[in-house]
């Protein structure tokens, strides 16, 4: 069988390591070509002597220098501007996307154009600009294919079936290590307790994101230009265990649903061997240990990200795009600790209300509008 070769963009993160940890297993389905990351060079140069990769990049050029004398036999590059170009290198088959936020846009965009296979889980680049990503995506032999579980779990559970066949997509929901707080509690939380995920163990903006749930309602985004379903068919619901990893309800009334462990190795592989299945030396399911699956509603007021962003992609154009640059900011300012839990939703909210773009979609207003809403979020902060 031919090796699908790779480009792993972001691939000192949790799902690049992730990746990598996969393609150890499978040395006779995976060439790497090419790998990126930002700052941590230490661990690239590691993983450059490891895989060989024909291409290498570090998009914070301070590095650079640092990188270069740490490996040979490989082409160094330098400066974020150059993602595009390693996702549409002609030799990659597939290009991994776990690069996190508004910086991942571009690389699945120009991967799209150039018609590679797209594992995505920078869910960001849907979020900010999926109308602008399907679009191409109909024009291309591109394929995307979600890296995120709980789309991993709607694609799995929607082989064989038609698409005009679901009544609703029920995603599921952790959430997140404040799900039994009362809204007083919420107010103290710290960035040590936000960082602690019951279930998933991520990277940082993420495991934030979880904890606020705005990554359901990101996630509902996602779901929203993956699968053409307008918000009101995506149900989240609250199921703690994380077992069930999303479910789809059928016309007929029959659901489909996917089970498995917390296991982020599971959708990497997934979308690495779609349309098929590759093997995976991974931990499974006891199902000799009886485990409950429990569910509840979700609680809007508690988690008002999740309504906040449902209304954006009912609002339309850049409202999205303003929704994620105004919690990437405020996430960071959280990790900083320069503001305080509560007041990642507020920045948003206001954001939203104060950032308005009615242009037609296209890429350059769309970096303009992300730069717009990170320097009004910042004096909001200020
Ligand atoms: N982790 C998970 O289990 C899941 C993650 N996802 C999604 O996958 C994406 C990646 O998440 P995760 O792996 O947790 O994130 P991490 O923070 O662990 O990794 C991010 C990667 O991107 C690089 N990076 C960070 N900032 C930039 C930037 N500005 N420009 C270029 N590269 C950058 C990092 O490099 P460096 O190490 O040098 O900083 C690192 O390689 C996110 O969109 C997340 O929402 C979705 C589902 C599950
Ligand atoms: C592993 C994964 O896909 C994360 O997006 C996960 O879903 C986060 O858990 P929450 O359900 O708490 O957001
Ligand atoms: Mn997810």
């Amino acid at each position: 069988m031919k090796k699908q070769k790779l480009a792993i963009l972001g691939s000192t993160g949790s799902i690049g390591t992730q990746t990598l940890e996969i393609a150890r297993q499978h040395p006779d389905k995976f060439e790497i070509v090419a790998l990126t990351a930002h700052s941590n060079w230490e661990l690239l140069a590691e993983q450059v002597h490891e895989f060989n990769p024909a291409y290498v990049l570090i998009s914070n050029e301070e590095y650079y220098t640092n990188l270069k004398q740490a490996v040979s036999g490989t082409k160094v590059m330098s400066g974020a501007e150059h993602l595009p170009a390693i996702a549409s290198l002609p030799e990659v088959d597939t290009v991994l996307n776990s690069l996190v936020g508004f910086a991942g846009f571009e690389s699945t965009l120009e991967a799209i154009r150039s018609g590679k296979k797209v594992a995505l889980a920078n869910k960001e680049s849907l979020v900010v600009g999926g109308e602008l990503i399907m679009a191409e995506l109909v024009k291309s032999e591109a394929q995307l294919i979600p890296v995120d579980s709980e789309h991993s779990a709607m694609l799995q559970c929607l082989v064989g079936e038609s698409m005009d066949d679901i009544e609703k997509i029920i995603i599921t929901a952790s959430g997140g290590p404040f799900r039994e707080f009362s809204k007083e509690q919420m107010q103290q939380v710290t960035v040590e307790q936000a960082l602690d995920h019951p279930n998933w163990n991520m990277g940082a903006k993420i495991t934030i994101d979880s904890s606020t749930m705005m990554n359901k309602g990101l996630e509902i985004i996602e779901a929203h230009w993956l699968f053409d379903l307008p918000v009101e068919k995506i149900q989240p619901v609250i199921h703690p265990q994380s077992i069930i990893h999303s479910m789809i309800t059928f016309i007929d009334g029959s659901s489909k649903a996917q089970l498995g462990l917390p296991d982020m190795k599971v959708p990497i592989i997934y979308a690495l061997s779609y349309p098929d299945r590759f093997p995976l030396d991974t931990p499974r399911m006891n199902w000799n240990e009886a485990q409950n699956l429990t569910f509840e509603p979700v609680d809007f007021d508690k988690f008002p990200c999740v309504r906040l962003a449902m209304d954006s992609i009912s609002k339309g154009g850049y409202a999205p795009a303003v929704l994620n640059a105004a919690n990437e900011v405020a996430v960071e300012r959280f990790l900083n600790k320069e503001i305080g839990y509560i007041h990642i939703p507020e920045i948003v909210k206001e954001s939203l209300a104060n950032i308005v773009l009615n242009d037609s979609l296209n890429t350059e207003t769309l970096k303009e509008i992300d730069k717009e809403t990170r320097s009004y979020a910042h004096t909001i902060i200020k």
